[in-house]
């Protein structure tokens, strides 16, 4: 699958829609401040493109409540380990632009909006980065903004740099945008932690707002990341979620230790391990579990039983491996299926 396309440098406004498409500070700050003048409120949802319907409905949920949307896309460097895809994140620009210009003629279409998509942030990264980019190494030197201690387990533990670049452009955007509300997806539970951290302990004076986790038919969390599954690993890829479900379903049924909610999730792994094991190379998809979590909502610490009148939060990462044996022709996925990394949680509310 090609997944780079023309790039939005020549481009100043969506085609067929009057969304602008902004690249520099200077231009989101001439575009907000007549907004500010006349109290039309300003949502941002900030993105890295290859949008798919779980973007799409936290634009339109932004639509719902601010009078201007404005989506930022920029695959941010320093969110990315230097082990990690930055070069093959796929970059679907033309394919983007298409889907806001179908979104914004329907939501200009339907009544029950505030707003519509008013721009594109698409900022390089010379402007978010002012004084340099300072590079995806642990010690690399620059202006960070750190949240710790959330940011250091489970996914922080994995991806040891990756909240302290989300933090850092999320920063950034606010501060460039000056948006009102910001909106961001459940389907990364742990940022949504790091985020809400960032604005109460900055005092930053902006509303973050949380949408739902889209799913496929079958379960599997949207994710711009899933094109590299290939057909193949894409069937199996649904173990996460599936083993998340199982967990809640014992929490549901009365469970409120850590061992008895976990090890409901542990058997729908290790079964479909087992199912997969017992396939031929040519048709079995592998993959391992990097953690299964069963954390507070508030500080994603670890918890030994779930208090119902706060809840808690199931989390699980796993990697798909690539596959062993390709058949003839084999659809393996974007840049030729290299292992996937895919998350996923469901939150266990508050009774
Ligand atoms: N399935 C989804 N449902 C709701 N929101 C989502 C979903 N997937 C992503 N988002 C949200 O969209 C915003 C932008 O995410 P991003 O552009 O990284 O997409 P992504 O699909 O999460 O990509 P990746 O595969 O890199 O994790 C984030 O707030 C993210 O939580
Ligand atoms: C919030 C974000 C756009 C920051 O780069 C990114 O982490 C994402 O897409 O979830
Ligand atoms: N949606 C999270 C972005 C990342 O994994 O880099």
């Amino acid at each position: 699958m090609a997944c780079r396309t023309s790039s939005p440098s020549s481009l100043e406004k969506i085609p067929a829609t009057s969304i602008r498409v902004l690249r520099t500070v200077d231009s989101v700050r001439r575009w907000r401040r007549p907004h500010l003048l006349d109290r039309r409120t300003v949502g941002l949802v900030p993105t890295m493109g290859a949008l798919h319907e779980g973007h799409i409905s936290l634009i339109r949920a932004a639509a719902r409540e601010n009078h201007h949307v404005i989506v930022s896309i920029y695959v941010n460097p320093a969110q990315f380990g230097i082990k990690e895809d930055l070069a093959s994140y796929p970059v679907t620009w033309a394919a983007d632009t298409e889907k806001l210009a179908r979104l914004d003629r329907e939501l200009a279409d339907d009544g029950a909006n505030l707003g519509r998509i008013s721009a594109v942030f698409a900022p390089t990264t010379a402007d978010v980065y002012p004084a340099g980019f300072p590079g995806q190494e642990v010690d690399s030197k620059g202006s960070f903004v750190n949240i710790t201690p959330v940011a250091e387990v489970l996914e922080g533990a994995s991806r040891p740099t990756f909240f302290r670049g989300v933090a850092t452009v999320c920063m950034k955007l606010f501060n460039m945008v000056q948006p009102e509300r910001v909106y961001f997806g459940q389907k990364d539970v742990q940022q949504t932690v790091v985020i809400r951290a960032m604005v109460r302990d900055f005092m930053l004076p902006v509303e973050v707002v949380i949408g739902p986790t889209t799913r496929a038919a079958d379960g599997l969390a949207l994710s711009s990341r899933n094109v590299y599954l290939g057909e193949r690993r894409r069937v199996v890829a649904t173990v996460l979620h599936r083993a998340l479900s199982a967990a809640e379903a014992a929490y549901g049924a009365g469970a409120r230790d850590r061992e008895t909610i976990l090890s409901a999730a542990q058997r729908v792994v290790k079964e479909t391990l087992e199912g997969q094991m017992a396939l031929v190379p040519e048709r079995r998809v592998m993959f391992e579990v990097d953690y299964l979590s069963l954390a507070g909502p508030d500080d994603m610490v670890e918890l030994d039983v779930v208090d119902p009148a706060k809840g808690g939060i199931l989390s699980g990462a796993i990697k798909m491996l690539p596959v062993e044996a390709p058949r003839e022709g084999e659809d393996l996925g974007h840049s030729g299926g290299p292992a996937v990394r895919l998350i996923d949680n469901i939150i266990l509310a508050p009774q």
